[in-house]
């Protein structure tokens, strides 16, 4: 078996909003090809990690080394957080998915379309080319979704829990693609509730409480210790709160 590579390290890493963190001093490594969960309550700084790795979020302390070059990133933000009730075509909107590697202006091919009708058929949803984005039930969005990521061809992909609102043979589907692409070396993180579904699909885990409370196997990172331990740490954002509590007693 060949030995794992680093991908990244989270050095003493420190995210958060007006200086108030929400993801406190993480320490880790993610190797290339991990296919991992980040699990842990409302609030315990899930998508604000995957904002850190997007470079959306400046580190307020600490850093994110990559190992070599950062390798290119595909994002999936949560529903909650996208906007997809415009009248756009299907095909158009995952042709999206060529912009990172063509560029915005760059037009679309006979290749290139024939890209988006081959990720419609993996994602269960050939014949929906002309239909508008507006149209489309909750579960076709998420496919629709995953159609434009295949395109984006990228060697990370971050999934923010991509299977809320999402019917069992639709998830079941896209963790068939997930574990297709983790099998082409990709490496995966993805936000998730449910326990289950991690035990089942996820070999690594990190759970995050804001200070993250494990990073590892998924079965030595689930324990019952593990799980009262996050329950117990999270702890409402206060954006009256000191700056880090771990800082200010480092400066004690
Ligand atoms: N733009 C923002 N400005 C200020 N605070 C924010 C902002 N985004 C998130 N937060 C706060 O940071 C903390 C972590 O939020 P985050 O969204 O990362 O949590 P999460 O673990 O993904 O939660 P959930 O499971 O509910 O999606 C929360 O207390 C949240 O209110």
């Amino acid at each position: 078996m060949q030995t794992p590579q680093a991908l990244l390290s989270f050095e003493n890493l420190t995210l958060g909003y007006e200086r108030h963190p929400a993801v406190h001093h993480l320490q880790g490594t993610l190797f290339k090809g991990d296919l991992m969960a980040v699990v842990g309550p409302n609030g315990a700084g899930k998508s604000t990690l995957l904002k850190g790795l997007m470079n959306e979020l400046r580190p307020l302390g600490g850093k994110i080394r990559w190992v070599e070059k950062r390798p290119s990133l595909a994002y999936l933000p949560q529903r909650s957080g996208l906007n997809l009730d415009f009248p756009l075509r299907v095909s158009d909107f995952v042709s999206l998915g060529h912009w990172p590697r063509l560029g915005a202006f760059a037009s679309v091919g006979r290749k290139q379309r024939q890209a988006v009708g081959h990720a419609l058929a993996q994602v269960g949803m050939q014949g929906f080319e002309k239909r508008s984005l507006d149209s489309l039930s909750g579960g076709q969005l998420q496919r629709i979704l995953f159609a434009r990521l295949l395109l984006e061809d990228a060697q990370l992909l971050l999934l923010d829990e991509p299977f809320s609102a999402v019917d069992e043979q639709t998830t079941a589907d896209l963790l068939k693609l997930i574990h297709q692409w983790n099998q082409e070396g990709r490496t995966i993180l993805t936000v998730l509730h449910d326990l289950r579904q991690v035990r089942q699909h996820f070999p690594k885990c990190l759970l995050l409480a804001r200070d993250a409370v494990a990073l590892g196997p998924t079965p030595e990172v689930l324990t019952d210790d593990n799980l009262a331990k996050a329950r117990n740490m999270q702890a409402p954002f206060d954006p009256l709160a000191p700056v880090c509590e771990a800082d200010l007693e480092e400066a004690r």
